[in-house]
């Protein structure tokens, strides 16, 4: 069997908009059709401040139980979701929260249209709230794979307030999803650095995941003992 070379490619670039002041983004190419984006200073800092302490203060959080491989947990994180009425109800680790509605919270729809100017063609219907209060707040490895999302998901993250670690890593496949022929315990044991890649989230930053991201990729966001501050992160989906 031969071992293909991947060529990771970086790029940066700007935007061609001469009203939006240079924003730059790093679009990191995953390989097999999964692709990342980062914008670090997606909005300014002001702005996210203000947009942070309304959205800690005005958001319905919740905490809820969710059932993770057949067991019961507090969800390690507040959450709360928002989509448009008459979609497809949302459920996660077996929890299906309820839809309020983007009217009841304007600063949303500022935020989106933020976020659909910087990625056109985008047009998201639905986002997921989570904060975390403190490093001992997070979310476990997981894909945002859920039928509602459709094959190949567009996901918008932006995040406010405490910086905090979110790893990608290479998922170990059940069966080939690369066109490789190797039994699966095979491929299992091999990992390269590629396998995985990490971004501090600042305040006010844009991170996108989008074509095989979900399918190929697990994502997480780690405690972390010397995070102290409360970190708000939005993700903008399209549900079909
Ligand atoms: O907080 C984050 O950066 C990621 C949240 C996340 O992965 C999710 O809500 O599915
Ligand atoms: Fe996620």
């Amino acid at each position: 069997m031969m071992s293909v070379l991947k060529l990771k490619a970086v790029s940066e670039s700007t935007n061609s908009n001469p009203n939006d002041t240079a924003k730059k983004r790093q679009i990191v190419d995953l390989g097999n059709g999964s692709e990342v984006i980062y914008i670090q200073r997606f909005l300014s800092s002001d702005q996210s401040w203000k947009w942070f302490d309304y959205l800690d203060k005005q958001i319905p959080w919740t905490r809820p139980t969710i059932r993770v491989f057949g067991k019961c947990f507090l969800q390690p994180r507040d959450s709360c979701y928002v989509a448009t009425p008459g979609l497809t109800e949302l459920t996660y680790s077996g929890y299906q929260p309820h839809a309020y509605s983007w009217d009841d919270y304007p600063v949303l729809k500022d935020i989106l249209d933020a976020v659909h100017k910087a990625l056109p063609g985008s047009s998201f219907n639905s986002v997921l709230l989570n904060r975390y209060k403190s490093g001992n707040d997070c979310v476990g490895w997981h894909a945002d794979d859920e039928k509602v999302y459709g094959p190949t998901p567009e996901i918008a993250s932006v995040s406010f307030g405490c910086e905090r670690e979110f790893i990608l890593k290479k998922r170990p496949s059940k069966k080939s999803r690369d066109g490789s022929d190797e039994p699966a315990s095979k491929r299992l044991k091999k990992s390269s650095p590629g396998d995985q890649h990490s971004y501090t989230l600042k305040h006010g930053s844009l991170l996108v995941m989008r074509g095989n991201t979900q399918r190929d990729w697990i994502h997480s966001v780690p405690k972390r003992a010397k995070a102290e501050a409360t970190r708000i992160n939005l993700t903008f989906r399209l549900v079909f």
